[in-house]
């Protein structure tokens, strides 16, 4: 795991979108893993100006997002489908029917088994993800893998933790349903892919950081799993960074990491 702090949110979606742009551009069928929440806004916002600006296309790219709730339907302004049509999908060229959320509409789970199960084979068929991004939850969860979930685990139906419906209690009117299931790519599907970035910006995340990185190894905070793939980046900003022990000595790899770059260090 490599940990990167920045100064601000802008720059952790600055970071995040030059790794996405250069696996869509590198790749000749990329296939990128895509995630929900606020934090990844600023992302997918960098990511349409520069399709404007003509810097690339998605037009050869596949997209799998983490995670959907179950019991809303595709169509309602909330369901993470509706996210990504409103926040990416629509606003570039991908061709919709290569962009995957988990079917989560119905209330049947045997529907809802058989729909997770397919969601893991298309990944597989496709060869897997290329770039999973990820965003991390108040208690460390990562797609809605809460804590406890197994390390195996693949693509399958989750209930989602208090903590987690309190945390996203602001997407909805007051006194309207909140789905309190989902169907989520599993923590093994995640460590699948084939490289990773999380980002964390703000100082609501700076102790589910501070565990994901300098805790023990737990099912208890889900994203400390990212320890142990060779190839997942985390992105902080100052703020989401701030509880760590070690935070200066990142920054300061990070600077030595510019300056090599720049051939400042030979
Ligand atoms: N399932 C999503 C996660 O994928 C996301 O990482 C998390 C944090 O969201 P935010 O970025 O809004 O804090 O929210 C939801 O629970």
């Amino acid at each position: 795991m490599q940990v990167i702090i920045l100064p601000t949110p802008k720059d952790v979606a600055l970071y995040a979108a030059n790794r996405v742009v250069e696996v869509v551009t590198k790749n000749t069928n990329p296939v990128l893993g895509l995630a929900t929440g606020s934090t990844p806004i600023a992302l997918y916002n960098e990511l349409v100006s520069r399709h404007r600006a003509g810097e690339f296309s998605f037009q050869n790219t596949k997209t799998f997002n983490l995670d959907e709730y179950i019991g809303i339907a595709e169509s309602h302004p909330q369901s993470y489908r509706t996210f990504m049509n409103r926040h990416l999908f629509d606003l570039v060229d991908i061709d919709l029917s290569n962009t995957y959320v988990p079917l989560a509409d119905s209330l049947d789970p045997d529907v809802l088994a058989r729909n997770a199960e397919c969601y893991e084979s298309e990944i597989l068929w496709t060869g897997g993800v290329d770039l999973q991004i990820l965003g991390i939850g108040v208690n460390g969860h990562i797609g809605f893998n809460e804590p406890t979930s197994s390390f195996a685990s693949r693509t399958r139906i989750k209930t989602l933790s208090k903590s987690t419906v309190e945390a996203n209690k602001r997407f909805f009117a007051e006194g309207e349903f909140q789905p309190h299931l989902a169907i989520t790519m599993g923590i093994g599907t995640i460590l699948s892919s084939k490289s990773i970035v999380l980002m964390a910006t703000g100082k609501g995340k700076a102790q589910a950081v501070k565990d994901m990185i300098e805790g023990p190894l737990t099912s208890m905070c889900p994203a400390s799993v990212l320890q142990q793939h060779e190839k997942a980046i985390v992105i902080l900003d100052e703020e989401a960074a701030s509880l760590l022990a070690l935070h200066e000595y990142y920054v300061w790899c990070e600077e030595k990491r510019l300056q090599l770059q720049e051939g400042k260090l030979i």
